[in-house]
Formats: structure tokens, sequence, C-alpha cells
């Protein structure tokens, strides 16, 4: 039997009048590679926000590792509980090198010692080694995202909650970055994956879920979910279509 490691309920918040998310309700096992996905403005980034504290729920709860979090709980402790997650732009410090970008987050938990040696350790996984003294600025975009995920990897996550890391990518860069996030699945970190690349949904999710101006449209194997009518009718029969067949 699978084990739940996230589970909302009736999650909703709105900003104004915009229902952004509306009495939604899903769950993640452990070690699963749950893909979210939805048209532009559904609540993908929304519900994100919400779970790592960013944004408070008006209604709802959000169960983590078997406890409930406070409403209240900050951004800092829920990455304690090991929550983390990866932003649409990655906000590194531009003007550290990688080693250094992965290593101040590292300090955070660990002393010196052991935040270098898990420096190191994150460096090899996620194939960063030769740049750790390139300036993260000077990154490529495709690099400055994994560097990303290397930070998230610093604060020891049960789950990584991934924002478009596709985006911006060509398509071999893509397959390198799909290889990393397996790597850091294979590690037991479980993955939420918003991603508007269906290519990359069928590749490395087990399930999606699908949501629609806030709402749960539908949840599924991702071929399945992908040619469900209510779906391809969401995005217009635009993305839906790229089954990966
Ligand atoms: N801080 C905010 N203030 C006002 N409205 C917001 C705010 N954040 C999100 N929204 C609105 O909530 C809705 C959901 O937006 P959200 O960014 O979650 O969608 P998304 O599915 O992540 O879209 P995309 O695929 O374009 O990133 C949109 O109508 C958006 O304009």
């Amino acid at each position: 039997m699978m084990e739940r490691l996230l589970e909302v309920k009736d999650l909703s918040i709105s900003f104004g009048g915009i229902k952004a998310v509306q009495d939604l309700n899903f769950h993640i096992d452990k070690g699963e590679v749950l893909a979210l996905i939805g048209p532009n403005g559904s609540g993908k980034s929304t519900t994100v926000n919400m779970i790592s504290g960013v944004y408070i729920q008006n209604k709802g709860t959000i169960t983590f590792d078997g406890k409930e979090i406070p409403t209240k709980m900050s951004i800092a402790d829920r990455a304690k509980l090991g929550i983390a997650r990866t932003f649409q732009t990655p906000k590194p410090f531009a003007h550290l090198n990688v080693f250094d970008n992965i290593y101040t987050i590292a300090l955070q938990q660990n002393s010196k010692a052991q935040a270098v040696e898990l420096t190191n350790e994150i460096l090899n996984l996620t194939k960063l080694y030769d740049l750790k003294d390139t300036k993260s600025a000077k990154l490529s975009i495709e690099k400055r995202k994994w560097m990303d995920l290397a930070r998230c990897m610093a604060t020891k996550p049960k789950i990584i909650m991934m924002d478009e890391v596709m985006a911006g990518l060509n398509p071999s860069e893509m397959e390198s970055s799909l290889d990393l996030i397996r790597t850091i699945n294979k590690e037991g970190i479980t993955v939420l994956f918003i991603e508007h690349v269906m290519k990359a949904v069928v590749s490395v999710c087990t399930r999606a879920i699908v949501l629609n101006q806030g709402k749960l449209l539908c949840e599924g194997e991702p071929r399945t979910v992908l040619n469900d009518p209510q779906v391809v009718a969401a995005y217009l029969g635009g993305e839906a279509n790229v089954t990966g067949n």
C-alpha cells in the first residue's frame, strides 16, 4: 500500500473577485512523480504557493507526512518539514558561484563541515561539479535550472515542487533535465511536476492531475488524461495534443 506524503482537501483561495483555486482535493504518494497540468491561469502556481506557504488559503487543509500544516506556519518552517520548490524564473544569488549558491542553503541546517560534504554530494549528483566555480549569472538557462534543483536538494527535501523546469530548454537539454529529475526521484524524493511540455509529462510522470479555472478537471495516467475530451477542450485542442505518441 502506497503511503501518502501530501494531501490537500477543499483548498481554496481568491484574489479580489478571482477564485484562483476552488475546493481542490488531491494527494501525492511517497516516491511519486505527479504532474500538475492545466492551461495558463488555471491555478497551478497558486496551489504550489499555498503548499509552500507563500499564500495562505482561505479554506481547506494541507496535510504533509501525516500532519496538518497550521496555516500560520512560515515558509522556512515548511522547508524544514521537507517541502521544497523551484520558481518559474530561478532565483539564485547571481554574484555567488555554483558551489556557494548550494553551500549557503546547506549551511542553514548543517555544520560547516557537513554543509561542504552535502554540497559536494549534490554537485556530483546533479552533474554540476565541473561548474562549481562558475558565477551563477554566467550559467546557461539549463544549468541555472539544475542549480535551482541542487539548491532545493540542499534542504534535504521530501518533496520538490518543480514549476516549469522545461521552459526555454531545447530538446536535448530537455532529455538531460528529465534524466536529472529521474535521478532526484531515485534518491527517494517525491516530485510535483508543473509543466506545459506534455512530452516531458508523459516521459517522467506516473500520474497527472489537471486543473481548469481553479478546479480539478480530472486525474489519471498521463496519456489517458491528455486524451480526455474535457482536457483537450480545456486546452482548446492545443498543447494537450502532444501526447508523446
Ligand atoms: N497574487 C495574485 N494576485 C491576484 N491574482 C493572482 C495572484 N496570483 C495568482 N492570481 C490569479 O490566479 C489565477 C491562477 O494563476 P496561477 O498563476 O496559479 O495559474 P497557473 O496555472 O500557474 O498559470 P501559468 O501556467 O500561466 O503559470 C490567475 O487568474 C491569476 O491571475
